[in-house]
């Protein structure tokens, strides 16, 4: 799995915050977490139960139901540039170009407004004339700022919305997303496989009939050239005699071939991203490490984008390319695959680590003791710190913020006060300090 590292992000996840408004408490289920994906890429996010995996899934498709929401500050930008053309040229009522605002609009004279409660520092900008208006807009701050009546979908950061074939860069705004324009990204450019494929698969249609159907959405097929290409989507997932089970229904199959059918689904929509939330956890062994091996093949000769979300390290080590490690809502380590296993940095993602069979002396299976608290509460403190073997006093005290674990440059960050571990304890607590102050528009901590 090998992909290049200077190469673009299709997917550009930053400061994503999804929250639960339940009548008993405010569920920040996925609290501030950035990260991208390149084509070609797998990132797995890793975590036990209730991190906030899934909710990262689902916000990425605009799936999160009532009483979720994705706050307002988060930016989920898909900056495949075909797509950045075409929803230009479908959707110009949506689309905004940076240029012709920059020419109306001094970013220094916007937030010297005295009604506006918005400061540089919440994009992560110390200076008002250093935050790019595109990053306003994306926040969803536009409206606020008297930029736009209405945030937009397309924001169009090279070039002019007059001529989408001529546009150099961009991207399309997902959480702003609503209609025909999120019904073409859900599916279309972005899809999802699940764990349970029945959630996926409609019992009163055939297999064939269900991929004919994406088929007919996003690619126009119909007919007899529909019939064809639904056998060899399924022929291509691995599902013996496909010619003829096409014409089966999903509980004619058994799970692992109904998994197979649903990634025969997705792929019929000829996805640019695909995200996997724990797509082989409810099959057995054997039959897992068959889906991962077609997804891998499946990845290589599309140049897929992938996330893929699992619980199990072992399954992690086999797929992912980079991996982010979840823990109540926030990124708590990220690293490059190789690293995360031979160099773990946070103490949760040694617990994790540790976890796995065979990887300790003795055949000790360590699991950490007592579960994810549920993030009701802004952090003021590292959540992990009551089941931390490492915690002292401060990790009640300071929030610790995602900094490089070293200085060798290698996107390896972790957010704990110990990291980064090139200072000492009290030189990296400053660090976590100023960093808190400066995201809170520039309060003590
Ligand atoms: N519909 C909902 N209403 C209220 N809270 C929710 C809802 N969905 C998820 N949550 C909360 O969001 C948090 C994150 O849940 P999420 O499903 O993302 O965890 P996960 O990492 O995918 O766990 P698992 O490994 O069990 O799938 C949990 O605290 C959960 O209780
Ligand atoms: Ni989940």
């Amino acid at each position: 799995m090998s992909t290049d590292p200077t190469a673009e992000p299709i997917l550009d996840v930053r400061n994503l915050q999804t929250t639960f408004f339940t009548e008993k408490e405010t569920i920040r289920a996925v609290d501030g977490v950035s990260f991208d994906i390149r084509p070609g890429e797998t990132v797995g996010v890793v975590g036990e139960s209730g991190s906030g995996k899934s909710v990262t899934a689902r916000s990425v498709m605009g799936l999160v139901d009532s009483p979720g929401r994705t706050l307002q500050g988060s930016s989920l930008r898909f900056t495949h540039l075909e797509t950045v053309r075409d929803y230009t040229s479908k959707f110009p009522e949506r689309t905004v170009e940076i240029d012709a605002l920059r020419a109306d609009y001094d970013p220094v004279d916007l937030f010297e407004r005295d009604a506006i409660d918005i400061s540089p520092t919440a994009f992560g900008y110390e200076r008002a004339a250093s935050v790019p208006l595109e990053d306003v807009l994306a926040a969803g701050y536009g409206e606020e700022l008297g930029l736009v009546d209405d945030d937009p979908s397309v924001l169009v950061t090279k070039g002019s919305a007059d001529s989408p074939a001529d546009i150099t860069d961009g991207f399309v705004e997902l959480t702003h997303l609503s209609g025909k324009a999120q019904r073409l990204m859900r599916g279309g450019r972005i899809a999802m496989v699940f764990q349970d494929p029945l959630t996926s698969l409609n019992p009163v249609y055939t297999v064939g009939n269900q991929i004919k159907e994406a088929l007919r959405l996003h690619q126009g097929l119909r007919g007899e050239a529909a019939t064809r290409e639904a056998a060899e989507l399924l022929e291509a997932v691995g599902i013996p005699d496909a010619r003829r089970r096409v014409g089966e229904y999903p509980h004619q199959f058994s799970g692992g071939m109904q998994q197979r059918a649903v990634i025969a689904m997705a792929l019929a929509c000829e996805p640019e991203v695909l995200i996997c939330d724990e797509p082989t956890t409810a099959l057995d062994v054997t039959i897992q490490a068959q889906i991962l091996d077609l997804l891998a093949e499946l990845q290589e000769e599309r140049d897929l984008a992938m996330m893929f979300i699992t619980h199990d390290m072992g399954v992690i080590a086999e797929v992912a390319d980079r991996v982010n490690v979840m823990y109540a809502g926030e990124v708590i380590e990220t690293a490059d695959v190789n690293t995360l296993f031979a160099d773990p940095s946070h103490p949760y993602t040694r617990g994790l680590l540790q976890s796995i069979p065979g990887r300790q002396p003795e055949d000790r299976l360590q699991t950490i003791e007592g579960n994810v608290p549920t993030p009701n509460e802004p952090a003021t403190s590292c959540r992990f710190a009551p089941r931390c073997p490492k915690a002292f006093d401060e990790c009640d005290a300071v929030h610790p913020v995602s900094v490089p674990v070293d200085d060798d440059g290698d996107d390896h960050t972790a957010a704990c006060l110990l990291s980064p571990e090139h200072l000492s304890t009290d030189e990296a607590i400053a660090q976590h300090r100023r960093r808190n102050a400066k995201r809170n528009g520039g309060d003590t901590e």
